[in-house]
């Protein structure tokens, strides 16, 4: 592979079965199209096969309708051994009015696998624009932050 590439856009249309009985998206179809858009982004950046770690971090704001012109925006705000730090972000419109609001935000961490399913090491990304820097710095923050989480929810793990 030359490049890695960075970031990426899935377009589509929300379809009659993605919707529940409020006639809105379900957060599971939102949550469906995240992993998808993260799965293909650190492929993308690693050129190798991709499993999920985390997600976290998740917030709806907006809902999405049926019709919907939804565009899932995935890109790489830090890179570790293995692990790709995904920033997701979900924006929705009328195709007729294209009037894009944004819907859902969330972090993906994806690690890179070989055959064997052993994690393998990441190109390093190195963080250049203003905002790239700031979003890489938002991503350590993010992972002390876990590490508390992860030790408050050491009560819910089986012993
Ligand atoms: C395509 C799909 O969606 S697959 C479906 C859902 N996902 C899966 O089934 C994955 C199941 N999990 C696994 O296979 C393993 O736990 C793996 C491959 C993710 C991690 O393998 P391990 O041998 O446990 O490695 P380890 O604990 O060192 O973690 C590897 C990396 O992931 C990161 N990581 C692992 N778990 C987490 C977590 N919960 N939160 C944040 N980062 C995590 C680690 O920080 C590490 O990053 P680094 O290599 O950049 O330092």
């Amino acid at each position: 592979m030359d490049t890695p590439q960075r970031s990426i856009t899935l377009r589509f249309l929300a379809e009659p079965q993605d919707v529940n009985f409020g006639g809105k998206v379900h957060g599971g179809a939102v949550m469906k199209w995240i992993d998808l858009a993260a799965y293909a982004c650190s492929a993308g950046w690693s050129g190798r096969y991709c499993v999920t770690a985390y997600a976290g971090g998740i917030r709806f704001i907006a809902p999405i309708h049926v019709g919907n012109l939804v565009e899932v925006e995935a890109k790489v705000i830090h890179t570790g051994n293995s692990s790709m730090h995904i920033a997701i972000e979900v924006n929705a419109c009328d195709p007729k009015s294209l009037n894009k609001r944004q819907t859902t935000q969330c972090i993906v961490i994806m690690v890179a696998v070989d055959e064997s399913g052993e994690k393998i090491k990441v190109p390093t990304w190195v963080p250049e624009t203003e905002e790239d820097i700031k979003q890489h710095e938002t991503a350590i923050k993010l992972m002390a932050m876990r590490q508390t989480i992860n030790e408050e929810m050491e009560i819910f793990r089986d012993k």
